[in-house]
């Protein structure tokens, strides 16, 4: 199928282009969707991962709170009957401080506030009134400070107290245990063993979002640019949240059951999305031969739909040629659409070969008798020539046909002139031509036959045919004039004007014969 015009285009270049447009929009939606559910699956698992990590921290976070209260509840009840004892008490509060790592400092106060004894980092207090002690007083409970500096170092402090009660159940003051957040801490120890080299953090805040624990200790006691109240999520604690920084982040919180802390996992949006560069190259190197292969089959695909089209096209264009019929019905149309078209084809050129056949007879037949006319005849004859091939010509004359025209009808007649071509046709070869060229006269064409046969079978036929009965009329003669043409010898019209002169001799000398002119 050729290129007709510009702008009209093969059918399996169309296919194709359309094929490859959707498998080029599929390729690309394929990966784009692919990018978006794992994007999803990757933040989705950082903050269950955030999540469940946060939650671990503050359920051990618990646990260290509840134990080191249990720490400070020992001490106040030994200490609390012997409130006047200040080396044991002294020896007391140095037991809490070094025994555990709980705190970083411990201190033991009288029901005045005033500190009695501790370990050594707060000597400093010994006597004096501490800093906390009129809540501590006050609480009369457990109690848990928010951050404060320290009267001593000036460093952030948490400290923790609870309170002693002599035998007669008397308010005895207080004992406490403080963490200092700047410095290494217990807190370290249970939230700083872990944090990630992919820019997790792992950090603790107060109800008013100051941070008691960090992985940067520079940032312990500032204040947290994080409000969990925009956290993106619609399950559990945890999800985005655009940092004011302009960081995107994924958290997992959990808050700590005894305090108002609240420990935060946090790890940035872009590193969670790392893996998705590699997942990606893994999505596209196996999609790619898959698509490719779709594309091979597409290609094999268009080319067989547009095949039998491109085939009918070709063939259609050889209307004369006498193969094309056959030619069409060997095209394999494996499809309804080329199948009818195929079919189509075929019967128009069966009914176009037969016209053209029905018309090439009508310009090569005498409608007559059936015999071959005057065209055929110069047709055959011009043949010859150009293939230089020899042949001799009998004309053929019917003895007095005016006679049984007159005698028995013109229908009669007719009958006659077709009865003798019938007679001519059965007498001749496969090579040989009948035609008529008068009313009652005959040019019989005899191919590769010499004069001399020619003559033995004009005889031949001359006597077949006058020992013929014809209908109605019963015998009647021929008169035959015979000659030959071969190359290099006289023109083909010289021979058949021989011919014509050997019939004119023939009836001159009294019809009924055949006669050659030497
Ligand atoms: N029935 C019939 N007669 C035809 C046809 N064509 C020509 N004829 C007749 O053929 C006759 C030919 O007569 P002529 O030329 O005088 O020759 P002839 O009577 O055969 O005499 P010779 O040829 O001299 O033996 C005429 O009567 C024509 O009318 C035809 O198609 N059908």
């Amino acid at each position: 199928m050729s290129k007709v015009k510009g702008s009209i285009l093969k059918l399996n270049r169309l296919i194709l282009f359309t094929a490859l447009t959707a498998t080029v929009i599929t390729f690309i939606n394929s990966l784009a969707s692919n990018y978006q559910v794992q994007k999803e699956q990757l933040v989705s698992q950082a903050i269950d991962v955030n999540r469940a990590y946060a939650k671990k921290l503050s359920d051990t976070t618990e646990i260290f709170l509840q134990s080191s209260l249990q720490q400070l509840n020992y001490t106040s009840k030994v200490a609390a009957n012997k409130i006047d004892n200040l080396a044991f008490l002294q020896e007391q509060t140095a037991q809490l401080r070094y025994q555990t790592k709980s705190f970083n400092s411990t201190l033991l106060g009288n029901k005045d506030g005033i500190i009695l004894a501790g370990s050594k980092e707060v000597d400093a207090l010994i006597g004096r009134l501490g800093l906390i002690s009129p809540r501590a007083i006050e609480e009369k409970a457990v109690f848990i400070t928010e951050p404060f500096p320290s009267s001593v170092s000036g460093i952030l402090i948490i400290l923790m107290t609870v309170p002693m009660f002599d035998a007669d159940n008397q308010y005895a003051g207080f004992v406490g245990g403080s963490i200092y957040l700047e410095r290494d801490n217990i807190l370290g120890n249970i939230l700083g063993e872990h944090h990630y080299k992919d820019g997790s953090t792992i950090y603790v805040i107060d109800k008013s979002k100051k941070i008691l624990y960090h992985n940067d200790l520079s940032k312990v006691g500032t204040f947290a640019d994080v409000d969990l109240d925009t956290v993106e999520s619609n399950e559990g604690e945890g999800g985005l949240i655009h940092m004011e920084s302009g960081e995107d982040v994924l958290i997992g919180y959990s808050k700590v059951p005894s305090t108002d802390w609240v420990i935060i996992a946090q790890t940035p949006v872009a590193s969670s999305l790392l893996p998705l560069t590699g997942i990606m190259e893994e999505v596209v190197l196996h999609t790619t031969p898959i698509t490719f292969a779709v594309f091979i089959f597409v290609w094999f695909f268009a080319r067989s739909i547009s095949s039998p089209l491109q085939q009918l096209a070709e063939k259609a264009k050889l209307l004369e040629s006498p193969s094309t019929i056959q030619d069409i019905e060997k095209i394999n149309s494996w499809y309804v659409e080329s199948h009818g078209l195929k079919k189509s084809i075929l019967s128009s050129m069966k009914l176009i070969h037969k016209q053209i056949g029905q018309l090439q007879r009508d310009v090569t037949t005498d409608p007559l008798t059936g015999a071959n006319n005057r065209r055929a005849l110069k047709f055959r004859l011009e043949q010859y020539e150009l293939l230089e091939t020899p042949f001799s010509v009998l004309a053929l004359d019917i003895d007095y046909f005016k006679h049984i025209n007159d005698s028995y009808g013109h229908k009669v007649g007719d009958d006659v002139l077709k009865r003798l071509v019938e007679l001519m046709v059965s007498f001749s070869r496969d090579s040989d031509m009948v035609a008529r060229v008068g009313g009652e006269e005959f040019i019989f064409i005899l191919e590769n036959c010499s004069q001399e046969e020619a003559y033995t079978c004009a005889e031949r036929l001359r006597i077949k045919i006058s020992e013929e009965e014809f209908n109605v009329v019963g015998h009647l003669t021929v008169s035959i004039g015979v000659s030959s043409w071969q190359k290099d010898s006289i023109s083909i019209d010289h021979s058949l004007n021989l011919a014509d002169e050997a019939l004119y001799e023939a009836k001159g000398r009294g019809r009924n014969r055949s006669v050659i002119i030497e």
